[in-house]
């Protein structure tokens, strides 16, 4: 069966999945995760589109990251995009990979959009892993405004799938590859793919 016409994989982990396992070199709780990729549209420093993303390592494996919605990132006027705020939630859920050192790509990811999100808006997500089947990776987040306790404006479900980090040099931009490989800085170099040290 081609992937397109897969039957879509139920946001909700199988019978025999089991818990997500924390490397035992995770940052610690706390501790900022830093851009995995200085040109990520979703946290690297280097890309001026970008979203601007900082997370921070939490408890288990959890992150919790702001966004602040800027006039760039509006879709009505005065309010945020459905899809930047699912790109926050995206980015939010695929730093949880990096807990585990699996290199992860998402395979599906359901947003509900429960509150309008205005221009300033400082986005605070907290985001789970739930469980793991196979190379399915289950995770969860929320959105919340007006403050770390504030009501949820956003939430998701999603699965990522694990992939080897030759998913990234077949299919990659050759020029992109190659600078990222080209990286002299080793710390940076692994984490471009979020390959295991
Ligand atoms: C560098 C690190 C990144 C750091 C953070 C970045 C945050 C942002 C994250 C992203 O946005 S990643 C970019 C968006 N995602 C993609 O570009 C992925 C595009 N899709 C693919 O490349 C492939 O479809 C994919 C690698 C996901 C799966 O292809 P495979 O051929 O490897 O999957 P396969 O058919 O072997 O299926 C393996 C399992 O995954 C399941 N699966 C496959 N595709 C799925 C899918 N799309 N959704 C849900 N489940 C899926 C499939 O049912 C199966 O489950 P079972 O083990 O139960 O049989």
């Amino acid at each position: 069966m081609s992937a397109a016409n897969r039957p879509k994989t139920s946001l909700v982990p199988p019978d025999d999945a089991v818990a997500p396992v924390r490397h035992p070199e995770a940052p610690a709780p706390g501790a900022p995760l830093g851009a995995h990729y200085d040109q990520c549209f979703g946290c690297g420093e280097g890309q001026p589109h970008g979203l601007h993303l900082q997370a921070r390592a939490g408890d288990g494996v959890s992150v919790t990251a702001e966004f602040t919605v800027k006039a760039a990132h509006q879709g009505a006027p005065g309010l945020a995009h459905g899809g930047v705020l699912t790109s926050a939630l995206d980015e939010t859920l695929g730093s949880l990979n990096w807990l585990m050192h699996v290199i992860a790509v998402t395979g599906r990811l359901e947003t509900d959009f429960v509150r309008p999100v205005p221009v300033d808006t400082v986005l605070h997500l907290e985001a789970r892993t739930t469980a793991v089947h196979r190379r399915k990776i289950y995770s969860s987040a929320v959105g919340r405004i007006g403050g770390p306790d504030g009501p949820v404006a956003v939430r998701a479900d999603a699965v990522f799938i694990e992939v080897k980090v030759e998913h990234f040099i077949e299919h990659g931009r050759d020029e992109e590859i190659q600078a990222a490989m080209d990286e002299p800085d080793e710390v940076r170099r692994i984490r471009a793919f979020e390959v295991n040290p």
